[in-house]
């Protein structure tokens, strides 16, 4: 048996989660041999504008992630007042998941490329290893990022995005088949993106 645990981490906003989240998430779960992948839906998002609900957004993480054995959510951040900060969520993780485990933190292209703009970068990028995962649309670098803190990966090109979600469902189309079937109908049911939620 191994020692130590391998546990991924896949932050997020997710509002809603959709499948380009979810693929990244398996894929780099099987390329490195994650134990688990937990997801960490962010309280407040400082870099982004208004989002939904956390609790909404906390849901939706929840009913997409239920049915992989490898999957696990943390309310870590939503929890945590104030603004969402990665250095943060790798220190509860540390401590919840103690010594005897590496962390392994999991960002799309667009995220990675701005990474140094997190709060404490050069201390939370000592905190966990982390993994750049290839998106349509946006370069996967690590050339501005220290030596050995990250590994690039390609996986599965998914175009899909938050945003473009919002979008349709606000204006009417479907998003079927771009987030998991019990997300479409959980924002059906709470009336996500219909107008009175942010956009
Ligand atoms: N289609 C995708 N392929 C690979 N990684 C993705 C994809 N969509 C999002 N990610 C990554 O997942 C993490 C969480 O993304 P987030 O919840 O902000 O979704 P988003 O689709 O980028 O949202 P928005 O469109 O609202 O900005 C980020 O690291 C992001 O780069
Ligand atoms: O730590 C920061 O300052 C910071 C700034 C922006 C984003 N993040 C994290 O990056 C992950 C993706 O965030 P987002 O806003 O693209 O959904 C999520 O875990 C956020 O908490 C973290």
């Amino acid at each position: 048996m191994r020692e130590r645990r391998r546990i991924g981490i896949m932050g997020g906003t997710f509002d809603p989660i959709h499948h380009g989240h979810l693929v990244a998430a398996s894929e780099v779960q099987s390329r490195f041999g994650l134990d688990e992948v937990v997801f960490v839906p962010t309280g407040q998002p400082w870099q982004k504008g208004p989002v939904s609900p956390a609790e909404d957004r906390y849901l939706m993480t929840v009913i997409a992630t239920a049915s992989n054995p490898h999957f696990q959510v943390s309310r870590a951040d939503i929890d945590r007042d104030g603004p969402t900060y990665t250095v943060d969520t790798l220190r509860d993780l540390n401590a919840v998941f103690g010594a005897t485990a590496d962390l392994f933190f999991i960002t799309g292209a667009d995220a990675l490329a701005k990474i140094l703009s997190w709060k404490d970068a050069l201390e939370m990028l000592s905190l966990a290893h982390f993994v750049g995962v290839t998106r349509p649309g946006f370069e996967l670098s690590d050339a501005h990022l220290p030596a050995d803190t990250v590994t690039l990966v390609e996986v599965p090109a998914m175009a899909i995005s938050s945003s473009a979600c919002r979008e349709r469902v606000a204006e009417g189309q479907p998003v079927w088949y771009l987030v998991p079937d019990g997300v479409v109908q959980y924002i059906a049911k709470r009336g996500l993106y219909r107008g009175e939620s942010p956009v």
